[in-house]
């Protein structure tokens, strides 16, 4: 579905992506991780088309997209949610969504954009009442809109940014379980970055690990998390937990569970 090849973001002389290749298959989920300034956020902004790479493809069910501008990126079928959610406070939680809804997938009905926003709301278990205030969301509740505004645009590929800063436990376990069925009832394809190793480990098929601009490794969750440069780099006392998780969901998929 991706194909991504020698991808390079220069800023001045700085390199803040030094020559990525990297593919994502139909219904996969794909974890970035990372130290701070590895370069994720970079990569999705040029994957969503924030920023322009400076050099290298990226073809996006087989056409090159590298490039484009955001709203042409998002017509072809790539959605993505922030880091830090900024809905506009006047606005209600639906009408939110419903402005995501016209801006994806070229849609000028009024119609479709709320049947999209209400799908979207009811798959994040947000109230798909016409005037429920943004106010009275926690930050539970504001990581929930960010993923409707971006499942309201249609997308077949979902760049999750950090979906569980700010969330306790319990939260951070069902925003995880909601990328899963967003993924297995769906059909959506997703790269998730996310600094909570235990969590994402659990839910991912494959991790990709940038460090420095460069990848340094990729595989199944439970190789990547017992690969001695991985820790070195950036699991380091987190490593046993990782591992942990990844083998448990190992066993479990293994098992059918
Ligand atoms: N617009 C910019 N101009 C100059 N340097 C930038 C710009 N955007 C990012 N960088 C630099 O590029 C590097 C990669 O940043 P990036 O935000 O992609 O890292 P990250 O892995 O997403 O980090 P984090 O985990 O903290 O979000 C960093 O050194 C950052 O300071």
């Amino acid at each position: 579905m991706l194909a991504v090849e020698g991808l390079v973001k220069r800023f001045g002389g700085f390199r803040a992506v030094n020559n990525v290749s990297f593919r994502v298959e139909q219904g996969e989920i794909l974890g970035l991780i990372g130290p701070n300034g590895s370069g994720k956020s970079t990569i999705f902004n040029m994957l969503s088309g924030t920023l322009p790479p400076t050099s290298g493809s990226i073809l996006f069910d087989g056409h090159e997209i590298a490039g484009l501008a955001p709203h042409r990126i998002i017509n072809r079928g790539i959605g993505r949610t922030f880091q830090i959610p900024r809905p506009f406070h006047r606005l209600s939680i639906f009408e939110n969504v419903v402005l995501a809804g016209f801006y994806g997938q070229g849609r000028h009905s009024r119609g479709k954009a709320e049947e999209a926003a209400e799908r979207a709301l009811a798959m994040v278990g947000l109230p798909t009442d016409r005037n429920a205030s943004v106010e009275g969301l926690g930050a539970a509740g504001l990581k929930k809109l960010e993923l409707a505004k971006a499942l309201a645009t249609g997308p077949k590929l979902l760049l999750a940014d950090e979906s569980l800063g700010g969330l306790d436990e319990a939260e951070m376990d069902q925003a995880a379980d909601m990328l899963r069925r967003i993924r297995d009832e769906l059909g959506i394809t997703i790269i998730w970055v996310e600094h909570i190793m235990g969590v994402l480990m659990r839910v991912v098929d494959r991790v990709m690990v940038l460090d420095h601009g460069e990848k340094i490794a990729e595989g199944l969750p439970a190789d990547v998390a017992g690969d001695a440069k991985v820790i070195e780099v950036y699991l380091g006392t987190d490593a046993d937990a990782s591992l942990a998780a990844a083998a448990a969901a190992q066993a479990r998929r293994r098992i059918g569970a």
